[in-house]
């Protein structure tokens, strides 16, 4: 006799005979009844070189299953691409669909009350959705990443998405002519893959591997590399081996998930990470707190030389030995800690698995580090008692003082900075742009990429209770919380207020009398826009909690 599973749950006894006659119709013979039933669910779609080339990845995922003795089951869930919605009102719909992609894998898992699912993704949130489903439906779980797009080329140097949100600020200034920027549109993206620098998708699919979620190293293959289907093809063999196995919660536990923080600071990664890893956390029942990453940023150099801080490609990084070879300089500092993975080894003994290419620079040691600290700092004070996220990778800034240019959306700010608005010591701040108050806290790359296209970055301040781009780069600080559509602090600032940022101490304060400005504060009509939208503004929770819409409490 079999050991019982999930699935029995519709295939077993006289009382499923209808459930069994559909599944009959969708190929089942009477053994397929005993198999591992195991959700495939894939984030394929069209409209991004990150998502599309998903749909022809999972032939060979769902021929792993099959050889490997599992039945597979195909879903599909949305994918809202970042770099397509960014700066404008589209963008609002990116957090919103990790929320939705995670309802919709658990839904498909528990509604059909399947064995196991593995979770094909691409772009920035259907990376951490995939992580939160699983460790919400807690079954046997498995994510598998598509991989980096590869570089472009124009002027002989390798770019990416990066340079063309950069390009369009230089256009704006008047630097470049339509003609380069055009030249720059045309070789940035060349196909398959998520955007090419460690920028959110390959800071959360490394920040997942070393979670143990995702197998060590499949991530790595980039998108269009031949090697990306056996990579599949492997990973739809080990799920359908560990079907009836442990659930993904054995993976989130508080060491895997300090791992998973440092492997971002360690490389630069994005500030998004802080977000999907507390949310990640919080969908397992993993007490965290966001501090971790300010502790960890302290303690960790930064080891990965990874644009946009660095100078070095995600394609770079997998030449160079890939994720392997960036936790071996991680455990040889004691960084890490050994945890069990989903591929059925432990950390380390994957990390044992790797090959550093001769001569490689992408990858440095502890000891002669890229950057002496980690790329993200915590900071408190007046202006965020909950907390907020300040990106370092690349700049060095220690304290910042300067008058505050106060903007109530994206849009107002975009247009200042357009027209040159803004300038040397500025600290810009753009608010009711959070979880709820945006809804959906927009990622401002339009804004950073505008101002290092005039040469600002670093040299203003940006304070948002928005988000940045993996891809931002600049003295930058967002998820301010609370967020000011909940009567945050940052609501209170007026035009020219001082603000000063004082990393060291992780202080962001303004000698404000706060107590008389909160009376004096008239809350703007809230942005409603109907259905999802709003949904989502009546559930979500503080940033500085991973801006869920778990039910807290
Ligand atoms: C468009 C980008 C660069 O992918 C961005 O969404 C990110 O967060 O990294
Ligand atoms: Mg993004």
């Amino acid at each position: 006799m079999r050991p019982p599973k999930r699935s029995d749950a519709i295939t077993k006894g006289p009382a499923r005979a209808a459930a069994r006659a559909m599944l009959r119709a969708t190929g089942f013979e009477d053994e397929d009844f005993d198999r591992p039933i195991i959700a495939v669910v894939n984030t394929y779609s069209s409209v991004t070189p990150c998502n599309m080339h998903l749909k022809d990845l999972a032939e060979p995922v769902l021929k792993g299953i099959r050889d490997a003795g599992g039945w597979p089951v195909e879903f599909g869930a949305p994918v809202v691409s970042d770099g397509i919605t960014m700066g404008h009102e589209g963008m609002r719909a990116s957090l919103v669909s990790r929320e939705i992609i995670a309802d919709s894998i658990e839904l498909a898992v528990r509604g059909h009350a399947l064995d196991a699912a593995l979770v094909l993704v691409g772009c920035d949130k259907t990376i951490p959705a995939a992580a939160m489903a699983l460790a919400r439906c807690d079954v046997p779980g498995l994510v598998f990443y598509g991989g980096t797009i590869a570089a472009g080329c124009s002027a002989s140097k390798k770019i990416s998405v990066q340079d063309v949100f950069e390009a369009i600020g230089a256009h704006a200034q008047g630097s470049i002519d339509e003609a380069e920027l055009d030249q720059i549109e045309r070789s940035a993206c060349p196909g398959a893959g998520s955007c090419g620098g460690q920028f959110t998708a390959n800071t959360m699919a490394m920040a997942l591997a070393f979670l143990g979620i995702a197998p060590m190293g499949a991530g790595d293959v980039p998108a269009v590399d031949a090697g990306k289907a056996a990579e599949a093809e492997r990973c739809g063999r080990l799920i359908a081996e560990h079907a009836l196995g442990k659930g993904s919660r054995t993976y989130v536990t508080e060491a895997s998930l300090k791992n998973a923080a440092t492997a971002v600071v360690a490389s630069g990664g994005s500030t998004n990470a802080v977000l999907h890893i507390a949310a990640i956390a919080a969908e397992a029942g993993v007490p965290f707190d966001i501090e971790l990453f300010d502790k960890l940023s302290r303690e960790t150099p930064v080891i990965a030389d990874l644009k946009p801080g660095g100078r070095y490609m995600a394609e770079d990084l997998t030449a160079a030995g890939g994720c392997r070879l960036f936790g071996q300089r991680l455990r040889e500092a004691g960084m890490i800690e050994d945890v069990p993975t989903v591929s059925g080894r432990t950390l380390f003994e994957e990390l044992d698995a790797f090959e550093e290419t001769q001569g490689q620079k992408v990858v440095r040691t502890v000891r002669d580090p890229v950057k002496q600290t980690g790329g993200l700092r915590i900071l408190y004070g007046d202006l965020a008692p909950e907390g907020a996220v300040l990106k370092t990778a690349g700049y060095s800034t220690s304290r910042f003082e300067g008058p505050a240019k106060v903007f109530g959306s994206e849009e107002e700010c975009f247009e200042a900075v357009s027209k040159g608005a803004i300038k040397e010591g500025d600290v810009v701040i753009i608010r009711y742009e959070g979880p709820k108050g945006g809804p959906g806290m927009r990622e401002m790359l339009a804004i950073t990429g505008a101002l290092a296209g005039q040469g600002l970055a670093g040299k203003v301040a940006l304070i948002t209770d928005g988000r940045f781009s993996g891809a931002s780069h600049g003295f930058v600080i967002g998820h301010v919380s609370p967020e000011a559509a909940v009567g945050g602090p940052i609501a209170l600032v007026n035009e020219g207020d001082t603000i000063t940022i004082d990393v060291e101490s992780r202080r962001i304060d303004a000698a404000i009398d706060w107590d008389q400005r909160a009376k004096d504060l008239v809350m703007p009509e809230p942005n409603r826009f109907g259905g999802v939208f709003d949904k989502f503004a009546a559930l979500v929770g503080s940033a500085s909690r991973g801006a869920t819409t778990l039910q807290e409490g």
